[in-house]
């Protein structure tokens, strides 16, 4: 079974990449999450599956600590958010929905202030910088200005700086939206590659059920309530459905798949 709402895998005893226990969150009235509970094991790529208005934004602020947790827990390889942030956040890259780069400085100059931020020296921050944009094929791009990228090239330089702190986790919240098919591909299997080769764990979110492979673990998240998780194909299998597409629509009660770009 690939989620477990426990903080250590049984088999290794390892802690979780990303463990969500039991999350709630409300604006006023308006109940956005409601008991949500998860894991994403270490070198594993997670799809959190939701329509507008599921819940994604907000569990990633909690995530994030943009938001307190009132209740419930989150631990980021067995370290809660809440009660010893810095050793948490530190094993944490984000890739938020909102594009945040300066668009009149270069590449090489948002990653260094962002070095900068993260108390990473100058020397160190110069040879992460380079092993980075490598890692998203932009290496030969570092003095271009970020105005002169393309979306999808803003996208790979922000996962690039989400990686300077060399995060063990990575949240990317919708981070193929406005992108074209090509693109999108593109961004999709830089991350995929970074699971694979650097044993990052990720959770994706998106509402696009063609970014999941038959591979991925999922977490369907509607309107603030988690419907299901596990592998794709045990989740087909218990909504009776013939894919995930089908069992998401199934799930959610939608009456198409958004496959599409917005
Ligand atoms: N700051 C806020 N104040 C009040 N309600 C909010 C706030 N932010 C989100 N909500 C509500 O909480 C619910 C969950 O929103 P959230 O943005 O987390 O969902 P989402 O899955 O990220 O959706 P989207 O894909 O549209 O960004 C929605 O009903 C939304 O209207």
């Amino acid at each position: 079974m690939s989620f477990v709402t426990r903080t250590t895998d049984p088999a290794t005893e390892a802690p979780a990449a990303l463990d969500v226990v039991g999350v709630s969150h409300s604006y006023g009235r308006r109940r956005a999450l409601d008991n949500v509970s998860f894991s994403v094991r270490p070198s594993s790529f997670a799809v959190l599956l939701g329509l507008n208005g599921a819940g994604k934004s907000t569990l990633f602020s909690l995530i994030t600590r943009l938001f307190a947790t009132r209740s419930g827990a989150i631990r980021i390889f067995g370290f809660d958010v809440g009660g010893t942030p810095g050793e948490a956040l530190r094993r944490l890259g984000v890739v938020f929905q909102a594009r945040t780069l300066d668009l009149d400085l270069s590449i090489a100059q948002n990653l260094a202030y962002h070095a900068a931020l993260h108390g990473i020296g100058a020397r160190q921050a110069r040879d992460r910088m380079q092993s980075v944009l490598e890692q998203v094929e932009m290496a030969d791009r570092a003095k271009d200005k970020v105005r002169d990228l393309s979306g999808g090239e803003m996208r790979r330089v922000e996962i690039a700086r989400s990686l300077l702190h060399r995060p063990r986790m990575l949240l990317l919240d919708e981070p193929t939206v406005g992108l074209d098919i090509k693109a999108r591909a593109d961004i999709l299997a830089h991350v995929r590659g970074l699971v694979a080769r650097e044993g990052i764990g990720v959770l994706w979110a998106t509402h696009l059920i063609d970014e999941v492979e038959t591979s991925d673990d999922v977490v369907v998240l509607h309107r603030g309530r988690l419907l299901d998780k596990g592998n794709v194909g045990e989740v087909a299998s218990r909504a009776g459905a013939p894919d995930m597409g089908a069992a998401f629509a199934k799930l959610t009660g939608a009456s198409r798949i958004e496959g599409e770009a917005r």
